[in-house]
Order: structure tokens, then sequence, then C-alpha cells
């Protein structure tokens, strides 16, 4: 999506004024402003704020939920109101103590980034995100929630209004002409001449690149068609592609040249379930190979698959952030339920009390209860014993979505 000409946003830092600058033509920030407040816990282990979005004047509760012996602790704070907390979980920024910059293990960090359209319209408000170095990142968000917006920042295409962000630890969009070099991105994809081939295609692009030295250009572009997969079809012509030839030859642009990081704007849109698979498997062997890849996807699915940290983006606020794993073991402590299809309601539900499991209902033809510590099997046996005809029995364990649902009160697509 690209920003309105004529925007008339200026930095916090007062550095530019007026129009956006492209990347090598843009100044130095200067100091961050004050990040939210937010609740901190020992080295090296999730934050956690939540703020009220529901009515005044709730009872607040507060739920401290260790996830295992030893595991990152993460502190839930959140108001007993009828919509989902909002709750952001931060992984502390690399290792830094109080006073210490971006630390060296992150390759993006942003303190406050925010983006206000021309019309006032709030596209990214107020974002704190950490993304480690080595991660695959995956930047999860619905439509419109503001992740083309933030990664246009990021690359110095769109001025922020507000906050400031480091690129492999150096400030930004100061550092911009020494950093863009080592970052690979597709935002938009590349326009490819239909009847050139991939080669000839990445040839273009990367003449077109002042800082690519013309006399080493043939093996850049081997190397990235190598990286992708390309080389047997290297000489196709790219309207021969199928859909995930070309996604994987945008990434090969991309990739013309060493990248420390690759920023990918939702590489898999618009692909066939083939080119799908074919560009998550790239995503990975990219990163598997020392790149760290950051990746907005709509799909929880996708990054769940290819992600090993993610960032929850909901209408332009960053509302949870840290290791996939992380969140796993949340769902792991969630309550499973287990779920009795039977015409005898009434005697079901007193086993299942009688053996002490809490959360007891009943239903249209089912009983429900939370499963605790007890054995299906356990359960299952005491109810034929009892004479309770079961047509059916479901445990149901919460999913990593049920996790992000109730962190974020934002489901997501869940295809692909
Ligand atoms: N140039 C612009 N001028 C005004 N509003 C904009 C501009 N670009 C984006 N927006 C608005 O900012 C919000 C965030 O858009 P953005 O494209 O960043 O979201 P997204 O999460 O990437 O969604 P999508 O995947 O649909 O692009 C949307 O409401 C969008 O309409």
């Amino acid at each position: 999506m690209s920003e309105m000409p004529g925007d008339n946003t200026r930095l916090l830092a007062g550095s530019r004024e007026g129009r956006d600058a492209g990347p090598r033509g843009a100044a130095g920030l200067a100091e961050s402003p004050a990040s939210p407040a937010r609740e901190r816990t020992t080295e090296g282990a999730l934050e956690a704020t939540a703020r009220e979005r529901a009515t005044e004047g709730t009872p607040e509760a507060t739920a401290r939920e260790r996830t295992a012996e030893g595991a990152p602790e993460v502190t839930v704070l959140e108001r007993a109101s009828g919509r989902g907390p909002e709750v952001t979980v931060l992984e502390r920024a690399g290792g830094g103590g109080p006073g210490t910059t971006a630390a060296q293990g992150q390759a993006i960090v942003t303190r406050g980034l925010t983006k206000r359209f021309r019309g006032g319209q709030v596209a990214v408000d107020g974002l704190d995100l950490a993304v480690p170095r080595g991660s695959v990142f995956g930047f999860l968000g619905p439509n419109g929630s503001g992740k083309t917006t933030t990664i246009r920042m990021l690359l110095g295409l769109v001025t922020p209004t507000e906050g400031t962000w480091e690129m492999l630890g150096r400030p930004m969009p100061g550092a911009i002409p020494a950093v863009l070099p080592r970052v690979g991105a597709l935002v938009e994809g590349p326009a490819f001449y239909p009847y050139l081939s991939g080669e000839a295609n990445l040839r273009r692009y990367d003449a077109a690149d002042p800082a690519a030295d013309p006399r080493t250009a043939s093996r850049r572009i081997g190397l990235a068609l190598e990286r992708v997969g390309l080389t047997a079809a290297a000489r196709k012509r790219y309207r021969a592609y199928s859909l995930g030839m070309r996604q994987r030859l945008a990434i090969a642009a991309a990739l013309l040249g060493p990248r420390e990081l690759l920023v990918l704007d939702e590489p898999t849109n618009g692909l066939d379930p083939q080119g799908t698979r074919e560009v998550r498997a790239l995503v990975k062997e990219i990163a598997a190979d020392g790149t760290t890849v950051f990746v907005s996807s709509h799909l929880l699915a996708e990054v769940e698959q290819m992600c090993t940290h993610v960032g929850v983006m909901r209408t332009g606020r960053l509302v949870a952030q840290g290791p996939i794993d992380e969140f796993r073991r949340l769902s792991a402590g969630e309550t499973v339920m287990i779920r009795v299809e039977t015409p005898d309601t009434a005697v079901a539900a007193a086993v299942l009390t009688g053996l002490g499991l809490a959360g007891v209902r009943t239903g249209d033809g089912e009983t429900v209860a939370e499963l605790g510590a007890l054995a299906p099997e356990t359960v299952t046996a005491e109810l034929v014993t009892a004479g309770v005809a079961v047509r059916g029995l479901a445990v149901q364990r919460p999913s990593l979505e049920d996790v992000f649902v109730r962190l974020t009160g934002e489901g997501f697509d869940v295809d692909g």
C-alpha cells in the first residue's frame, strides 16, 4: 500500500519535515519518545502489560501463571470484563539491562513507532517490536491491521509520525545507507518482464541497483537463483513460471547480495497451494542459513508452520509478542475439556461431579466438564459402569488460536 502523495507528517524528533524521504535521503532520528509503562519481570522473562479496553469500573483481576519449571513467566493482567483482555506479551529486548540500547541480539527494535496518515487515520500505534536475530518472526494480523505500514516504516519508505527504530543494531533512518544493503525486502512484488527469462529479469533488477558492482553481477544472480531453487529454470521465460516460481524469483531479487535480514510482506498472498508450500519451504531454508526473516501474514496456521517467533497486530497495535513455543506452553496450560454426547445428561453430570471434575454443565444431548488431571479412559469407564449411554466422547485441547483469541480478542484466518 503506498503512501498518499503529499503526506506531510513529521518525525517527532524533528529531523525531517514534510514529505517522506526515500531510503537514501533519510536523516537521523534523535531520542526515543517515552515507551508506555510496562511491567518488568526477571531477565529473559516475558513481560506483559494489560490495558483495559472494556467498560470503566470493572474489577481488575490479576492472574500470574508459571508455565513450567524454569520456563519464562508470563504475567497476564486482565480486567474481568465481557471482552477478552488486551494483553501485550513482550519478550524483553535482547538481554539489555536498563540504559542499554537495542541489544546486538535483535535484528529489529522499535519503540513507540507510530504512523498517523493525513486525515487522522492511525495505521500503526506505539509499536514496541523486538525481532531477535536468527528468528523467523511472523508478523501476524488481519488485513488492515498495520503490517504493511510497519514494514514500509522499517524500510524507510514511509516516515513515522512518532517513535524510533533500529535495524541490525543501528539507529534508523540515519543508518539506512549502511543497513539497507544488508537487508532484502519484498514489499510489493517486483514487476518482471514476461518475455524475459528469470535470469534476465534478475540481471535488469541488479543493474538498477547503483550499489551493485556490475563485474560481479553474474555471480550474485547465480547465487540468488540457486538459493531459491531456480537454477534449472533460470533461462525459462518468466511467463512460463508457475505462481510459486514467480514468487521465488521475487525473493531471489531480494537476495541479490548477502543479506542478514529478509523482510517479506505477505509472500504467500495470492499463491496456489503448491506455490504457498514452495515459499514456506524457502523461507525455512533461508532462515536455516542464518538469515533473520521478518514475514507478515494474516494466517495463523502459516505463522505456526514457518516461524519461531510471533508478533500479533490488531488495529495498528501490537497486542502480543514472543517465541511461538511460549504461546504453545500457554496453550498447554489452558483448560482441557471433556464433552460426553449422551441422552443421559443428568446421570453423566452426576458421574463427572462424583469424579471431582469442575465446571460440569449439561446441554442438548451433551454433558461437558473440565477434564483436569483425569485420564479420559477413567471417565469413560465410570460413565459406562454407571449405565450412561455414551454416544460420543471428545477431549478438547486448546489450540494456539484459542490462546491468541484469549490474549488478543482476535480470530485469524486459519486456512492455507
Ligand atoms: N497511504 C495511506 N493513507 C491513508 N490510510 C492508509 C494508507 N496506507 C494504509 N492506510 C490505512 O492504514 C491501515 C493499515 O493498513 P496496512 O496496509 O498497513 O495494513 P495491513 O495489515 O498490511 O493490511 P493489508 O494486508 O490489507 O495490506 C488501513 O486502515 C489502511 O486503510
